[in-house]
């Protein structure tokens, strides 16, 4: 049965505490890929009033949409308020715009310092929502999809990390209020939405089956049918961070969502070959999804 993970949060279930490790009188941590800490700069004035994190891959992107939730709410864009050249962080009124990389290794790190800002800033339960671009399958080019759930690259419903040389498989729940909401936010506003199981591929190439990769030790039939064995297991698209994301934010007990638009359909290909104003319409599109619900939720 499908899990919601404000109702879970609510009732204690599966919802951790934070480690009682970092956060000792004595301790000054320091969120390294930030580059600050609670030593070196005031986080609850900073970031106290954060109500949504906004994430996604490329720094260019959340940089971009910073600048236009602020256009549009008519509110301050905050400079980059990241003193580290891994990640972005930019704030405009509630909302935080911070990118994660490719992959589930640089997005746990990222998910990990923010879980630890947030709670060094006093917010007690931020929504995370990740705005991404992912291959769609059996779904047409510019689809958003909000996903009902993540599936690893063994195609299980889990996140599988390897802690102490052991296989630690975890839930990959998302919060099925936010996803309804969000969905009636799209249609509002006319933007193409799906629902539907995202898979988290390990890479870009032979992890999503492409043949355009530099190596490919399967043929063309294997790739087909199995990007038929995930669409009738309700696949609709493939990314690179969905069950980090997932896993995290319900461990931590914060609603979330994943908002991907589809650049193409990978029934029909494997480049990803766009011009450059369509693939900034189809960037736009979860961003206009997002922008109008937290708008909508905060009044801004
Ligand atoms: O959120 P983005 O668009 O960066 O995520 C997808 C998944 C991979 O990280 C990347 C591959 O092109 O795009
Ligand atoms: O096909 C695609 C497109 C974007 N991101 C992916 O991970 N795969």
């Amino acid at each position: 049965m499908e899990r919601n993970c404000r109702e879970a949060t609510m009732n204690g279930i599966n919802v951790e505490k934070p480690n009682k490790y970092f956060d000792g009188k004595d301790k000054k941590d320091f969120l390294y890929h930030f580059g600050f800490g609670v030593d070196t700069i005031d986080i609850p004035a900073v970031f106290g009033d954060t109500k949504f994190v906004c994430t996604g891959g490329s720094p260019g992107r959340f940089k971009l949409y910073a600048e236009w939730f602020a256009k549009e709410a008519k509110i301050p864009c905050s400079e980059n308020l990241s003193r580290s050249d891994r990640f972005v962080i930019y704030k405009t009124g509630p909302v935080c715009w911070i990118n994660h990389g490719m992959g589930t290794p640089s997005l746990s790190i990222m998910l990990v310092e923010s879980f630890k800002l947030m709670h060094h800033a006093g917010v007690k339960s931020p929504t995370f929502i990740r705005l991404g671009t992912s291959g769609g399958v059996g779904v047409p080019p510019g689809t958003v999809v909000v996903s009902t759930g993540a599936m690893n690259a063994e195609l299980g419903d889990t996140y599988v990390q390897i802690i102490a040389g052991k296989r630690i498989e975890r839930p990959t729940q998302l919060d099925s209020t936010l996803r309804e909401a969000l969905c009636a936010v799209g249609k509002e506003k006319n933007i193409p939405v799906e629902t539907g199981k995202t898979m988290c591929a390990d890479d870009f190439y032979e992890g999503q089956m492409r043949l355009d990769g530099y190596f490919c030790d399967y043929e063309e039939a294997d790739k087909f049918n199995f990007l038929k064995k995930l669409n009738a297991l309700g696949v609709r698209n493939i990314e690179m961070e969905s069950t980090c994301f997932a896993s995290f934010t319900c461990r931590a007990g914060f609603p979330s969502a994943i908002v991907c638009v589809t650049l193409l359909n990978r029934m029909d290909g494997d480049q990803v070959q766009i011009a450059k104003e369509q693939y900034i319409e189809y960037e736009e599109r979860p961003f206009r999804l997002v922008t109008a619900y937290i708008r909508q939720q905060t009044g801004i």
